[in-house]
């Protein structure tokens, strides 16, 4: 199960909505990955019109749990406008909060969104930070009541898959609540890599909506992160320098 707040969920993908070919894809693609959260961004959406188009319209949104994030956001106090429109609309009480402080790598500002987190925690919102994989960042972060954190693989949309696995282990060692692996996926492997390394979740959108059948990416991604975790869980075998024999033969008499 995966906890975030008091919410339970027992599929450990998180998707995003944006940028499928069509809202039929979308759809699919959402229903073979067996998502439960589904985050979108606040500003692409009419949530007070309901007369205008609406890109999560062909979702059965009783099914998901949605969770708005404050993409657009430039600074702390950019979000935490977001944060309260979302609320407002009624969606939800959850927020990913995303201050990104370049244009060019879309890599979080740390400074806006530790303000940003903070002042949202105050207010009572469940907030999960999109943050860099800065090891003291995110301890800080989850310091300031922060119910999950998420560090990125690599640049959103970038599809280098995991940078730097280091930063993430330390990361996901020390923290006391969910790690969520989000943006920069690329591939099925990528998402079990972050898995395998503990995280207790992906939060991915550009490797499916982006790949040639976006339906069957879903898929994969889906027994990836499945078999990450369980791989994981199995506990790995030890690194060794040297070849260690797999039918050893000490001890039994050939003849
Ligand atoms: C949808 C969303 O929240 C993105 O900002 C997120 O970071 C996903 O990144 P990728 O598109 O690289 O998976």
């Amino acid at each position: 199960m995966l906890k975030i707040g008091s919410y339970e969920f027992s599929s450990r993908l998180l998707l995003g909505t944006g940028k499928y070919p069509d809202f039929d894809i979308q759809k699919q693609s959402v229903e073979v990955s067996g998502a439960e959260i589904l985050t979108f961004a606040v500003r692409r959406m009419n949530i007070f019109e309901a007369s205008q188009p609406n890109f999560l319209e062909k979702l059965d949104l009783k099914k998901y749990t949605l969770l708005p994030n404050t993409a657009g956001a430039k600074t702390a106090k950019e979000a935490v406008r977001i944060a309260h429109l979302a609320k407002a609309s009624g969606l939800c009480d959850m927020i990913k909060v995303e201050v990104i402080g370049c244009q060019k790598t879309l890599l979080p500002d740390p400074i806006e969104t530790l303000k940003a987190a903070e002042e949202l925690v105050k207010l009572g919102f469940i907030v999960l930070p999109y943050t860099s994989d800065d090891v003291l960042l995110a301890k800080r972060l989850e310091e300031i009541g922060c119910h999950a954190i998420m560090p990125g693989a690599s640049p959103i949309g970038s599809g280098q898959g995991i940078l730097n696995p280091l930063n993430l282990r330390f990361i996901i060692e020390q923290a006391q609540v969910p790690v969520i692996v989000d943006a920069g996926i690329g591939t099925p492997s990528d998402a079990a890599i972050a898995m395998e390394l503990g995280a207790d979740g992906v939060l991915l959108n550009t490797a499916v909506s982006g790949a040639k059948d976006p339906v069957r990416m879903a898929k994969a991604m889906k027994l990836a992160i499945e078999a990450g975790r369980l791989g994981h869980d199995a506990g790995r075998i030890a690194k060794n320098e040297y070849a260690i024999a797999s039918s050893p033969i000490e001890g039994m008499s050939i003849g």
